[in-house]
């Protein structure tokens, strides 16, 4: 029997005691936002009943009454979760100028005692939140917009509550290696991420609290939590900038759909709903407004995977086209060609009516290229036209009333030089016919006379100015230049076939931002990009752009930038030629919490084979496990009779999720066939896929990134599959990075020089 001391017992009874006081306030809450809830539907569904468009009033309470209805749908769930587990720590806290000292409870969302008006929960948000993710037992202090708080924290403390009962707490000093988060790193993979409000390390929680007007860039060791505190991060700033924006104001670019669903959970959890979350495809789709056509990105990658086994000039020549469309030197050219097109957008003539020049093609010129140069050209139409019929409002009188005085000068003239005589007559009646029919022709012209001009100006579709800048690059590049032809010929190919590389999209949303403009307002006014090595600077320039802030959170791992060809190769590259007119912080990550060192280890030993030194090596968090284990074989059915064999060791070990991850697809299919005479239900990833329940999946390498199972199986890690090439080496360490608990990895004959 466990020995527990008085002083625990006494400790254990006051804290189960505020444990019942909060809940007691916060099912008086809940009440309360439960009447208020069936009224607001009940208001809602009346004004749905009794609509009538003409009664704008009545429209107006219906759109708030329904917004309200969604928020406190979105605080009805936050409050279940809390009454399942209000709060998970506590700081004792005595400011330096304040004499009483202060238990805080934090939680996920805060909780205010109604006859005491005192917090009895604290938002984890807040700023006096940050003692219990930064500060230490003894002196501590933290920000708040009032200025930096000094004081002395006596206590930290977690709690492990579940289904509303108090089952244990821990005092602890700093939040590293602590029993929570020991415990948490032990417990398995669920098939989505999940939240650690509770475990928040204090680098990540100065990733997750950084300034957001910022440009952030973090480098994050794999495992090092990027994912989920980007979601926190998001959370955060939400909850910092409730008064200013709405969720909606907030976007997170994933690499996939299928990922996208892996992270679904995190937000919801952590009160948050509506943030928009979409992949930079999607996004690039909606501001194109068509559905463009694409390669999808793992498509290419598996092709390009495939082939480096057999390495041949065409496969290097597609790395090379791709990294060149992706690089900010193509966008230079293509800007050039909008430079192009802008000098000859305008019709080659003076804005006149019949013979009378109203405004001259270089002044007009001037207006397109200085005046408007902010705008898109179809929005430099819009405003030259709104100037035009100013133009002619104003010169159309004056145009009527000089031809008027011309004619009646030259009648004038005409009475001086000639007696009236039946010859004059006839002239003088010529003379006022030629007069009436002027007025009357420049009257009528005066009436289409604008919209005739902007007719002139000829808009094409996007994709036909793609075609053609690159048609014009063609002509204009030097025969040797192989790769710059290649690039022309083969992406006019992918345009008459209506298929694009996702390289294509970034020069196409510029075409389009600059040309046409956006159709709708982008209201997200912060990105966070996920796995953003994989970009490349031509998408991030245009994200920016796009969104028209430099409010970004980028976050990667050079180490698993498996699109390297067309992705980042050095952060700085980022700072230094994205974010140029704004200060960038850049943060890094370097702690990884997913797998054990055993395992952690032989990863690094991977990725330090390419001696690159923008590499940073991962520090694993200290949990152990079983050594890795690298078993040589000779057959593909003597690997899938060892993979057999691990499956049925999975349940003994309590794993629910298993990844056997092979190179490439076609390994995928092979082995899958195998593991069928073992009766194995495997789920086969491929890329299209929208979710993964958990259990036994196969997966090629190129779509494990993001992901993480109990256990992963290297189906083949021989000689053959991973040489020294840099794909390989980095495709291998995202393999070895993904387990947990376990790792075993096989090998067809010869294991690769690599581990
Ligand atoms: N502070 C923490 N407390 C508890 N668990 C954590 C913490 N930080 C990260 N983890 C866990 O570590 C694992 C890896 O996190 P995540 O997937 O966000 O990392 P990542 O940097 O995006 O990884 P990768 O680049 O390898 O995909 C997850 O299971 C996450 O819950």
């Amino acid at each position: 029997m466990i020995k527990i001391s008085v002083e625990k017992k006494l400790d254990y009874l006051m804290e189960s005691s505020r444990l019942d006081l909060t809940l007691k306030h916060l099912n008086i809450y809940y009440d309360k936002t439960i009447n208020t809830v069936s009224k607001i539907d009940e208001e809602v569904e009346y004004g749905i009943r009794h609509f009538n468009s003409d009664n704008a009033e009545q429209f107006n309470d219906l759109i708030i009454n329904s917004v309200l209805q969604s928020n406190l749908k979105t605080k009805v769930k936050n409050l279940v979760q809390s009454l399942s587990k209000p709060y998970f720590s506590r700081v004792d806290f005595k400011e330096d100028s304040v004499g009483e000292e202060e238990n805080l409870y934090i939680g996920k969302t805060s909780l205010m005692n109604e006859e005491t008006h005192k917090l009895l929960v604290i938002d984890w948000r807040s700023p006096i939140a940050n003692l219990y993710y930064e500060g230490r037992v003894g002196e501590a202090h933290y920000e708040c917009p009032e200025g930096i708080i000094n004081g002395i924290i006596s206590l930290k403390r977690q709690y492990s509550i579940e289904n509303s009962n108090l089952k244990d707490y821990f005092d602890i000093d700093i939040t590293t290696n602590d029993e929570f988060l020991q415990a948490c790193l032990d417990s398995n993979a669920d098939n989505r991420l999940k939240d650690i409000v509770s475990t928040i390390q204090a680098e990540q929680n100065r990733v997750i609290r950084a300034d957001m007007w910022k440009p952030l860039i973090v480098q994050g060791a794999a495992g090092g939590g990027k994912t989920t505190i980007a979601l926190h991060r998001i959370a955060y700033l939400i909850y910092t900038y409730e008064k200013t924006f709405t969720p909606d104001n907030f976007m997170i670019i994933a690499p996939n759909r299928f990922f996208l669903n892996y992270i679904s959970e995190v937000l919801p959890e952590l009160g948050v709903d509506k943030v928009i979350q979409t992949t930079y495809e999607d996004f690039a789709r909606m501001v194109l407004g068509k559905k463009v056509k694409i390669r999808e990105g793992y498509i290419k990658l598996g092709n390009i995977v495939n082939k480096s086994m057999t390495i041949n000039k065409q496969e290097f020549s597609v790395k090379e086209i791709s990294h060149l469309k992706s690089s900010l030197e193509f966008k230079d050219l293509l800007e050039e060609y909008i430079d192009y097109l802008e000098e000859a957008f305008l019709p080659e003539e003076d804005f006149k009516i019949y013979k009378f020049k109203l405004i001259s093609r270089e002044k007009l010129m001037k207006l397109f290229k200085e005046e408007y140069k902010h705008l898109p050209f179809k929005k430099r139409i819009a405003e030259m036209k709104k100037h035009l019929n100013n133009i002619l409002k104003r010169n159309k009188q004056k145009l009527l009333d000089k031809i008027d005085l011309i004619y009646d000068e030259k009648l004038d003239q005409l009475r001086h030089k000639m007696k009236d005589c039946p010859e004059r007559r006839k002239i003088f009646i010529k003379m006022t016919d030629e007069r009436d029919a002027l007025l009357e022709k420049i009257k009528k012209e005066s009436k289409t006379l604008v919209n005739d001009y902007i007719k002139k100006i000829e808009y094409r579709k996007v994709e036909d100015y793609y075609r053609e800048f690159l048609e014009k690059l063609l002509d204009s590049t030097e025969d040797e230049n192989f790769l710059l032809k290649e690039t022309c010929n083969s992406t006019i190919n992918s345009i008459i076939q209506n298929l694009y590389e996702i390289e294509d999209l970034a020069p196409l949303l510029l075409l389009k931002y600059r040309i046409f403009g956006l159709d709708e307002k982008i209201t997200v006014r912060h990105v966070v990009i996920d796995e953003a090595q994989d970009f490349s600077l031509f998408q991030l320039y245009m994200l920016k752009t796009l969104i028209g802030s430099s409010s970004m959170t980028i976050l990667g791992d050079l180490c698993q930038g498996i699109n390297s060809y067309r992705g980042i190769e050095d952060w700085q590259d980022v700072i230094n030629h994205i974010f140029t007119e704004a200060k960038s912080t850049f943060l890094k990550l370097d702690q990884s919490y997913r797998t054990t060192v055993e395992i952690m280890d032989k990863a690094s030993s991977v990725i330090e084979k390419l001696n690159d030194e923008k590499l940073p090596p991962a520090k694993p968090v200290l949990r152990h496990g079983d050594d890795v284990s690298i078993v040589e074989l000779e057959s593909y059915d003597d690997i899938c009779r060892n993979i057999s064999r691990d499956i049925d060791d999975m349940d003994s070990r309590e794993y629910n999720s298993l990844a056997i991850i092979c190179k490439t697809l076609e390994e995928c299919k092979n082995i899958k066939k195998k593991l069928k005479q073992f009766n194995k239900d495997i789920i086969l990833i491929q890329g299209n896929e929208k979710k993964y329940n958990g259990g036994i999946a196969i997966i090629p390498s190129y779509l494990v990134k993001g992901l993480e199972f109990d256990m992963v199986i290297v189906a083949n890690g021989s000689k053959d599959m991973y040489s020294f090439d840099q794909m390989d080496v980095k495709l291998l360490y995202v393999a070895l990075t993904r387990p947990l608990h376990k790792l075993n990895i096989y090998s067809l004959g010869e294991k690769s020089n690599l581990l």
